[in-house]
């Protein structure tokens, strides 16, 4: 659809693209990438046709684009771009009406009952239709930019080409324009170039991205790219920290300042406070732990503040939780059966490290365990820490469930216990907690000596 060969370009003779090679099949949504001044605009105008080449070849739909008249580049293609090419004194209605032009036959070119049909139907997708007699200049900076768009569309190009299509709109309008060029892309076969600043909605929405560097592609692939953190940082010159977005499986960035973020150093034991009534127990930190837990609220691994075992049955955690005033959005909460008086909490330092364990076992079957460590921990080694904590309470089941088979059915009965693991992350980073290290050792110990606490509270209370 385009096709870019040995393309050198620039201003005033001097190659700012230098030797670039790009194909963009049909119905491809293709985002170009880059720092500012890498090329990225310069590109865009040579494909466009508004700046002519040193040397090379672009070609759409299979012509090379100086051989195209105006008129036939406007029917193969429409182009939006940063700089405003319209007279302020129409109105959006006519603006968009402008955008028929390609399609108008005859000399006297009036607008067709399909023209009016389109121009209705991109004023409505584009959410303009309210507007549409207010002139142009009185509309704001976002609006304008949903206007040309809407121009664009009316249009009915094969090939939409974006310079920074979202960058006056604020976020409901940017995932709107969007999702409306995606479900474009995906029903009429739309082929879109675009110019992105944002990496995070490039690798969302487009196909593949290239990466511009000094007018040279660093790389051209799908939008797995940009988990190259390496790269990222060689050219945009900046730390990123690529992961996983949670629900699809696009890599998305995240910024880490300058500055430093690292917390007032507190001495653990005078860093938290437990409240406690025959409703709930609630642990509230002064600073968010990162946390691992499979609780039903705060669930995965999180900065928390608020850690709590509410008393149930009760059908809505959350609702207890704001009846209570603890921030659902910094917690992590379990509901337990049990009494809250009979909770274990067990302080201790282990080999340095300062933790405390409250241990909830409910009815004889469920057990939910709120661990925190004065220490650092990576995500690796929580994920270790979690399973050093899960391995010693297997074992502790085992042990006490030979002693009375009521404490709890069964190690393999484990399907509503919780854990929660939470790190200050303070001290020197430790990236694994496994079972066999002295971190891991020491959970292990905590863990299974708060069960065994558990257990003889129990069997005094029954026996
Ligand atoms: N009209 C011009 N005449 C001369 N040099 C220009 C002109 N336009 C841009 N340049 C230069 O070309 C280089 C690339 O500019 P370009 O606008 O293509 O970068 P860009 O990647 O689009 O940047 P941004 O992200 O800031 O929009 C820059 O060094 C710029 O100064």
């Amino acid at each position: 659809m385009i096709h870019v060969q040995n393309l050198v370009g620039g201003y005033n003779h001097s190659p700012i693209i230098k030797d670039l090679d790009l194909e963009i099949k049909k119905g491809e949504f293709f985002a170009l990438l880059g720092p500012n001044g890498s090329g990225k605009t310069t590109l865009f105008k040579l494909i466009t046709g508004q700046l002519p080449t040193i040397s090379g070849k672009v070609s759409i739909c299979g012509k090379e684009i100086s051989s195209l008249s105006k008129l036939e580049k406007a029917q193969k293609m429409a182009v939006l771009t940063q700089e405003v090419q319209v007279s302020f004194d129409y109105t959006v209605e006519e603006i968009i009406s402008l955008g028929r032009y390609p399609h108008q036959k005859g000399i006297f070119k009036q607008l067709s009952k399909e023209d009016r049909k389109v121009i209705e139907e991109v004023m409505e997708i584009t959410q303009i239709s309210d507007f549409r007699k207010t002139q142009f200049r009185l509309i704001s900076g976002g609006e304008k930019q949903r206007v040309l768009l809407a121009k664009a569309l009316a249009q009915e190009p094969e090939i939409l080409l974006l310079d920074e299509p979202t960058n006056h709109l604020d976020i409901k309008h940017t995932f709107q324009v969007l999702n409306l060029l995606k479900e474009r892309q995906q029903t009429t076969g739309l082929t879109i170039f675009a110019i992105l600043h944002d990496l995070n909605v490039a690798s969302l929405y487009a196909d593949r991205i290239a990466l511009l560097h000094d007018g040279s592609f660093l790389e051209v692939g799908d939008v797995d790219l940009l988990r190259k953190v390496d790269q990222l940082k060689k050219v945009y010159k900046v730390n990123v920290k690529s992961q996983s977005h949670p629900t699809i499986p696009k890599p998305q960035l995240l910024m880490t300042p300058n500055y430093s973020t690292s917390f007032q150093h507190l001495h653990f034991e005078d860093s938290y406070k437990i409240n406690q009534s025959e409703d709930y127990i609630h642990v509230q930190f002064d600073q968010p732990l990162r946390t691992i837990s499979n609780s039903s609220v705060g669930a995965g691994i999180q900065w928390l503040k608020h850690f709590c075992h509410f008393q149930g049955p009760h059908p809505d955690l959350q609702q207890l939780m704001e009846k209570y005033s603890i921030p659902h959005e910094l917690a992590a909460g379990a509901m337990t059966a049990v009494k809250l008086e009979d909770k274990v909490m067990v302080k201790k330092v282990i080999e340095d490290n300062h933790m405390l364990i409250i241990v909830t076992e409910g009815a004889g079957k469920t057990i939910n365990i709120m661990l925190f460590i004065d220490a650092h921990f990576t995500d690796g080694a929580l994920v270790d820490g979690f399973m050093a904590a899960t391995e010693a309470k297997v074992k502790a089941v085992q042990d006490f469930h030979m002693v009375d088979s009521n404490f709890h059915s069964s190690p393999a009965d484990t399907s509503t216990d919780t854990l929660v693991l939470a790190l200050t992350q303070q001290g020197t980073k430790i990236s694994c907690a496994g079972s066999a290290t002295v971190v891991g050792k020491g959970i292990g110990q905590i863990v299974y000596g708060a069960i065994k606490e558990s257990f003889s509270k129990y069997i005094e209370k029954v026996h």
